[in-house]
């Protein structure tokens, strides 16, 4: 039987290798190329007929260098582990925020779809088997990939826009979720700059709990200054429209105790972004500032507070003041002037100039990084230097005052849980508005239990008489006042009758001589 196969196999086989040494061997090279072609050509018609789809692989370490895990692999699975916690049936998780959180992602061999402008796209999660004959110390040797299938004829939608949405969405939820830091400069002990890790900043992790719920102050305000943040965040393009650098001014003032320290750190935490505390009166000249701004990643907030404190801006200011009256200068020509006269005036502490400063807001710098708030708190705006806060370098003046009776409410709400109506209440809103001279603070302070055996209704009567003697003390502070005042007046008005009768008296010397004469 096996015979009788071979013995009919056997001419078929040997005519085709006699026309295969022909082909080889007398069909001309070029006419060979175009068959293959040809070939390939029905071939691929043929595959991509039965599977019309390609692939890309994103490998998770990088083969250059030391095996680091590739950003943009790191990138995907962030911007994946939406989708996969909810559609993969095994999971892996990794630690995310030093330990704090973790992040999701679907385990080796799982696949995931996801849909952009209606196209349907696949993302499956695998793993090259390790090469069992090589020993290695690092794990290259697993190549876990993350491969992105879709139909071909997506391509360019997949390839020029989805790909660029994958890894820019991945970052934006990175950036979100990362463990925030609040930074301060430093500052050596001969005036020098520690550099720690090349860096000249200093921080810790940023963990304020204020939020722009927990901040007691008009409603109406509060949602301005939430819509005007939320507004800049969202305005790259708009910026680059208009050639603006993505980056906005703020300054916060008010009587000490008003929330100025605590909106800052709900704008951070809204907004997700880190803190730069800069502590003026550390650095030591225009170029270390400048210095200090570069060191700056973006999103994040420059904190200048106290401001009025940091410089002595007010000389210059009454200086410059002083001379925009002479000659009605613009502004170009003031702040020149300041920067010839800022290094003498800031010697002792710290020689940045009102100049160097505004170049730190403004110039040409502060353009890096981009979506940056700079703001500047003080108990005192009067004394600052107009150059300095004017609008468009400080873009919006923020006025936190004392606790109107909106802003008790929140307090009374997020302290005690306690809102209206309530009894205690209408007593309160007259208290405060006969006498608007307390701050938020001590209104915490005094709706803050002291002990386990107080509640709210205990909290709430401390408060109002707190109140009462504050209202007490602003009445008998006003009729010292208006004593004073009065003693200060009829101190003048003797000081007049004197100095007239030395007149009169004069005068009637001249007149008596002149009657003599
Ligand atoms: N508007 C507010 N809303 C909620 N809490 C507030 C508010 N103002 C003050 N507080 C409370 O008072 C404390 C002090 O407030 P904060 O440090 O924000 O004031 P400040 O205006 O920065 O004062 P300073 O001018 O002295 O720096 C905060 O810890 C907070 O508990
Ligand atoms: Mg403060």
């Amino acid at each position: 039987m096996m015979q009788d196969v071979w013995t009919q196999l056997g001419p078929t086989i040997a005519a085709i290798m006699f026309t295969w040494t022909m082909y080889q061997n007398y069909f001309p090279h070029e006419l060979r190329g175009h068959i293959r072609n040809i070939n390939r050509k029905y071939t691929d018609k043929l595959v991509n007929y039965f599977y019309p789809y390609m692939h890309i692989t994103f490998y998770e370490l990088e083969t250059e260098g030391w095996f680091k895990r590739s950003k943009a692999y790191v990138t995907i699975e962030r911007y994946l582990s939406k989708n996969s916690s909810t559609q993969a049936n095994r999971l892996k998780a990794n630690a995310a925020k030093n330990g704090q959180s973790v992040v999701l992602t679907m385990d080796d061999h799982e696949e995931i779809t996801d849909e952009y402008k209606g196209v349907k796209v696949r993302w499956i999660s695998s793993q090259k088997p390790a090469n069992r004959q090589t020993i290695s110390l690092y794990r290259e040797d697993e190549k876990r990939y993350f491969k992105l299938q879709f139909h071909k004829k997506n391509r360019d939608l997949i390839t020029n826009s989805y790909l660029k949405y994958v890894l820019d969405e991945g970052k934006a939820i990175s950036m979100k979720e990362r463990q925030r830091k609040l930074y301060t400069n430093n500052k050596g002990d001969g005036g020098g700059y520690r550099y720690r890790g090349g860096r000249m900043w200093s921080g810790v992790v940023f963990e304020h709990p204020s939020t722009f719920d927990t901040l007691a102050m008009d409603p109406k305000k509060k949602q301005e200054i939430i819509d005007d943040l939320e507004t800049f965040s969202k305005s790259k393009d708009y910026y680059a429209k208009i050639g603006k650098a993505w980056k906005r001014g703020f300054l916060l003032y008010g009587p000490p105790g008003t929330g100025k320290s605590s909106m800052i750190a709900a704008m951070a935490n809204l907004l997700k972004y880190d803190i730069y505390d800069l502590e003026l009166t550390s650095v030591k000249d225009n170029t270390k500032l400048r210095k200090l701004l570069i060191d700056t990643t973006g999103k994040s907030i420059i904190v200048i507070e106290d401001i009025d404190c940091s410089l002595e801006l007010t000389g210059q200011r009454e200086k410059n003041k002083k001379k925009k009256e002479d000659k009605d200068k613009n502004e170009e020509d003031a702040v020149k002037e300041k920067m010839k006269k800022g290094g003498e005036e800031k010697e002792k502490q710290s020689e940045v100039t009102l100049s160097g400063l505004l170049n730190f807001i403004d110039g040409l710098w502060s353009a890096i990084g981009g979506e940056r708030l700079i703001i500047f708190t003080t108990n005192y705006v009067e004394k600052l230097d107009p150059a300095l806060i004017r609008r468009g370098r400080m873009d919006k003046h923020i006025v936190l005052s004392y606790c109107c009776f909106e802003s008790f409410k929140v307090l009374a709400h997020n302290y005690l849980d306690v809102v209206e109506p309530h009894v205690h209440f209408p007593e309160i809103r007259r208290l405060l508005e006969e006498n608007n001279n307390t701050t938020p603070a001590e209104i915490a302070e005094n709706l803050m239990p002291k002990s386990s055996k107080e509640n709210a209704d205990t909290c709430l009567e401390r408060l109002i008489k707190a109140l009462e003697i504050a209202k007490e003390e602003a009445k008998l502070k006003a009729e010292e006042e208006e004593r004073a005042k009065a003693a200060e007046k009829d101190r003048e008005e003797k000081k007049d009758v004197k100095n007239a009768d030395g007149v009169n008296e004069k005068d009637n010397g001249v007149k008596e001589n002149g009657d003599v004469i």
